[in-house]
């Protein structure tokens, strides 16, 4: 029986739940691949921490790109995280010695897979990313093989679970924001950086990997409009559960006639939408064909899931299963044309601190009224209690009915210089019927 020997490079959540997976799977593995694969060689950051693993007779390497080059493991599995070195340079060197690899890295594919891949193409080494998009999910591999006689026009989705986990929890049972990340920081699903997951990056990157593989482009990370969840407050979650709404932080990429726009920002969905009802850590990711419509939704992210993805992917290397890392020889991926944010059309909901005098009300519905925005509804709340804002100031929340974001800006522009508002308006995008 032929060994697939792993060399490791990363040993926290994804790592340590990899190298359980493999013992524990070993009898299946085996008699799925006719191999047996198993950890030869690991690296990370501190040899003397306790894992709970069994890693005696596993060779150690203080340095990554040490083991990347280790003439005696058959493939490389980077479990690092981190868009630069020692990642990068782990990874390219491992394919540019003819190594397949496995990654879970999708900071470092959204800003330099395209340029790995052509190192994997040059050396005809493959380069494997399911876990890096929707964690357990199987959507890379649904893109680039199973869907790839369809013409993609929208892909879509909560790709990441802990946005997700945040806002059903602060939804759900009233629970302040850094609670809720300091539970999902606890859990495991959380960046080493949470500022990716929060401010959107995270979901970036892999609307990035999506966008690719959808729509046969080069990826493009710098043309996505990111916004985060940071900003939510519970009062905003609450008025949309009143509206009818849940608030998700969406992925989107679409085809438009002017190229594709690529979006990422908190969003209100009606609560009958299945994608309403996708909770916690779980992710969800639409596909738009011309002859396929489906949604696949599963745990997005945590050890066991994002492992699941990860031994997927070696079982596929044991096999010698390979293909192009985007679905296309790099040469052949498009540069994306992008479609301007600006453009974008939609509904809106529009939270602002209103100063309470006379002629507030007008002020703003003479505004919207210059930019032909029509108001499905303006609610006047209760005052505001938020750091700087005058106990006197009203809440007022406006709804829209489809208008474009650039109208959105320049109302918003316009009544902050007419002096009607104080603090920082909060505008939340509405997908409906
Ligand atoms: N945790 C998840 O749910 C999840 C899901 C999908 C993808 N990912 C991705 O998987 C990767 C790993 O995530 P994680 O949650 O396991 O991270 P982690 O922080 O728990 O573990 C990272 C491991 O890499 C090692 N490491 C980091 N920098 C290193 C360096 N410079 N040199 C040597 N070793 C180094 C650390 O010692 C640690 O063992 C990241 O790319 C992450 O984005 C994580
Ligand atoms: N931090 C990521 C891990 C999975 O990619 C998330 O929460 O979705
Ligand atoms: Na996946």
């Amino acid at each position: 029986m032929s060994q697939l020997k792993v060399g490791l490079a990363g040993l926290g959540t994804v790592g340590v739940a990899v190298v359980q997976m493999l013992e524990r799977q070993a009898a299946e593995i085996e008699a799925r691949t006719g191999r047996s694969v198993k950890v030869v060689a690991v690296s990370a950051r501190s040899k003397g921490k306790d894992r709970g693993i069994d890693l005696s007779g596993v060779r150690w390497h203080d340095d990554p790109v040490a083991l990347a080059r280790d003439p005696d493991i058959d493939v490389f599995v980077e479990l690092m995280g981190g868009d630069g070195d020692p990642a990068k340079a782990a990874v390219a060197a491992a394919l540019a010695a003819g190594r397949p690899v496995v990654t879970a890295n999708k900071a470092l594919l959204a800003h330099h897979g395209v340029e790995l891949a052509q190192v994997g193409e040059a050396s005809n080494a493959t380069l494997h990313f399911e876990a890096a998009v929707a964690g357990g999910i199987p959507i890379v591999k649904t893109l680039r093989e199973a869907l790839g006689g369809n013409r993609i026009e929208r892909v879509s989705g909560i790709l990441n679970g802990t946005c997700n986990y945040i806002l059903t929890r602060m939804a759900d049972e009233k629970i302040a924001f850094d609670a809720c990340l300091a539970d999902a920081q606890r859990l495991g699903y959380a960046e080493a950086d949470p500022t990716f997951d929060i401010d959107g990056f995270d979901t970036a990157h892999k609307l990035a990997l999506l966008t690719s593989l959808a729509f046969g482009t080069k990826v493009d990370a710098d043309a996505i409009y990111v916004e985060g969840i940071r900003s939510l407050t519970l009062a905003d979650l609450e008025a949309a559960d009143e509206l009818g709404f849940k608030v998700k932080l969406l992925g989107v990429a679409v085809r438009t006639e002017e190229g594709i726009e690529q979006r990422v920002h908190p969003t209100m969905v009606p609560k009958h939408w299945p994608i309403a009802q996708v909770s916690g850590v779980t992710n969800a990711v639409a596909v738009n064909g011309d002859a396929v419509n489906l949604t696949l939704v599963g745990p997005g992210a945590g050890g066991a899931a994002t492992a699941s993805a990860v031994v997927g992917d070696l079982i596929d290397v044991a096999r010698g299963n390979g293909g192009f890392a985007f679905g296309l020889p790099v040469a052949a991926l498009q540069p994306a044309q992008r479609a301007p944010m600006q453009r974008h059309e939609g509904g809106y909901y529009i939270r602002v601190a209103a100063v309470n005098k006379p002629g507030t009300a007008a002020t703003i519905a003479r505004r919207m009224a210059e930019e032909g925005i029509s108001l499905e509804s303006i609610v006047q709340r209760r005052p505001q209690r938020a750091a700087g804002v005058e106990p006197n100031d009203v809440a007022v929340i406006l709804i829209t009915y489809a208008t474009t974001e650039d109208a959105v800006r320049r109302v918003m522009a316009a009544i902050e210089a007419d002096g009607v508002i104080v603090g920082q308006p909060q505008v939340i995008r509405i997908e409906k019927d």
